[in-house]
C-alpha cells in the first residue's frame, strides 16, 4: 500500500481531517494522505481488558480487593474495558435490538421525521446522516432523570426502559467500585456528580452495510461527555478507539458484553488520572447493518464539575476549568440531547 506521508503528526486526542487516512506505527499515529485508498487502519493485537462485574462485589474479600485493584489499573492505563457478568440477560439484549431494528424499519422513515430537530430542549431526536464524514441513522433519547422514548413500535419503549434501569444500577455500581478503588468512600462519585438526578442521554445508532454507505466513516473522531459511557451492539464491526500510545484499536466485543469507556467528566474530576479516549466508527468492512446503543451517563445538569481537591497538588495543578454539566454540554455549540464534547474548551492549556 503506497502512502504519501505529509508530515508525522501525533494525533494526541485532537480532531483531525477525516478525509485523510491513518497509519499506526508502534508508538505514534501518523496522518497520511493516500488519494487511492481511503481505508482506515487499526490494530487487532492489543487486547482490551475485561472487568468482571460480579467479582467487584464478591463476598470473598481477597477476590474483591484484587478486582478493585484491577479496575483502577484498567481505568488508568487504558480508560476503557469490556464489562462481563453484569446481569443484563440475553433476553433483555434481544428485546433492545428487536425494538431498535423495528423502529428503524426502512419503510417507515416518514414516521421517524417527526423527531427531527425542532428545539434545543428536545427530549427525543432522530437524524439521518449520509455523507463522506458520517454515515448513520440515530435516535437519541433522554433516559434519566425523566425517561423519554417514541411510543411506537409496540414494546420498544418498554424494552429500552427496562434496559436503561438495569444499566443505571450497573453503572452506579461501577462508580462505587471505582470510588473505593481510588481510596475514597463508596459514594464519592455519586456525591460529586449528584447522581440521583444524573443526566443520561442514549444514542441508538444504525450503521448501513458498506455497499450503502457514502464513505468509510460511521461516526467521526470524538470523545463523549459524562462520567462513564456504555455501549452495546448487535454485531462487531467498526468501533475503533485511540489508545494512550496513539494506536487505533479495533473493538471486538465478546457477545453480550458491555463496552465501558471513561467519559470527559471523570477525566475532569480526577484531573486527568483517568482519561476519556477518542473513538470513531468505520463502516468500510460491514457486510451487514450494525446497531449500537451508546449511553452517556452524566452528572446532574446543575453539578459543578472541576478537578477535585484530592487530585490537585503543587505537581498537579488543575488542568480543566470548572463549569456545570449543562454549561459544558453547551460550550461547544451542542445542546442537552445533541451532546458534544467540549473538553478541548475546558482543558487549561
Ligand atoms: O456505535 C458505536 O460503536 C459508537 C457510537 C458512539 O461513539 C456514540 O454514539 O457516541
Ligand atoms: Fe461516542
Amino acid at each position: 500500500m503506497a502512502t504519501e506521508t505529509i508530515s508525522p503528526v501525533l494525533i494526541n486526542q485532537r480532531p483531525f481531517d477525516s478525509k485523510s487516512s491513518i497509519i499506526s506505527s508502534h508508538h505514534s499515529t501518523f496522518i497520511t494522505k493516500n488519494p487511492n485508498d481511503s481505508t482506515i487502519v487499526a490494530v487487532d493485537n492489543i487486547e482490551i481488558p475485561t472487568v468482571d462485574y460480579a467479582v467487584l462485589f464478591s463476598d470473598d474479600l481477597d477476590k474483591r480487593s484484587k478486582a478493585l485493584e484491577h479496575i483502577d489499573k484498567v481505568c488508568e492505563d487504558f480508560g476503557f474495558f469490556y464489562l462481563v457478568n453484569h446481569g443484563v440477560s440475553d433476553s433483555m439484549f434481544e428485546g433492545v435490538f428487536k425494538g431498535i431494528s423495528e423502529f428503524f424499519n426502512p419503510t417507515e422513515i416518514e414516521d421517524r421525521k417527526q423527531y427531527e430537530k425542532k428545539h434545543p430542549t428536545d427530549r427525543i431526536r432522530w437524524g439521518l446522516r449520509s455523507s463522506p464524514g458520517e454515515n448513520r441513522e440515530y435516535l437519541k433519547v433522554i433516559a434519566h432523570p425523566k425517561y423519554h422514548c417514541p411510543t411506537k413500535p409496540a414494546g420498544f419503549s418498554e424494552a429500552m426502559e427496562e434496559y436503561f434501569k438495569r444499566l443505571r444500577v450497573i453503572v452506579h455500581g461501577l462508580g462505587k467500585a471505582v470510588s473505593k478503588a481510588m481510596g475514597f468512600e463508596e459514594c464519592y462519585i455519586e456525591k460529586a456528580f449528584k447522581l440521583d438526578s444524573g443526566f443520561d442521554m442514549s444514542a441508538m445508532n444504525l450503521y448501513p452495510p458498506n455497499f450503502r454507505s457514502k464513505g468509510s466513516i460511521g461516526v467521526p473522531n470524538h470523545t463523549d461527555p459524562g462520567f462513564f459511557v456504555s455501549l452495546i451492539q448487535d454485531v462487531n464491526g467498526g468501533l475503533q478507539i485511540l489508545s494512550h500510545n496513539g494506536e487505533w484499536i479495533n473493538v471486538n466485543m465478546p457477545p453480550n458484553a458491555i463496552f465501558i469507556n471513561i467519559g470527559d467528566h471523570l477525566e475532569i474530576l480526577t484531573n486527568g488520572k483517568y482519561k476519556s479516549h477518542v473513538h470513531r466508527v468505520v463502516v468500510d468492512n460491514n457486510e451487514v447493518k450494525r446497531i449500537s446503543v451508546a449511553t452517556l451517563h452524566g452528572p446532574s445538569l446543575d453539578s459543578f464539575v472541576c478537578p477535585a481537591p484530592e487530585f490537585v497538588d503543587e505537581y498537579h495543578p488543575p488542568a480543566y476549568r470548572g463549569m456545570t454539566y449543562k454549561q459544558s454540554l453547551e460550550a461547544n455549540g451542542g445542546d442537552e440531547i445533541d451532546v458534544q464534547s467540549s473538553i478541548e474548551q475546558i482543558r487549561i492549556e
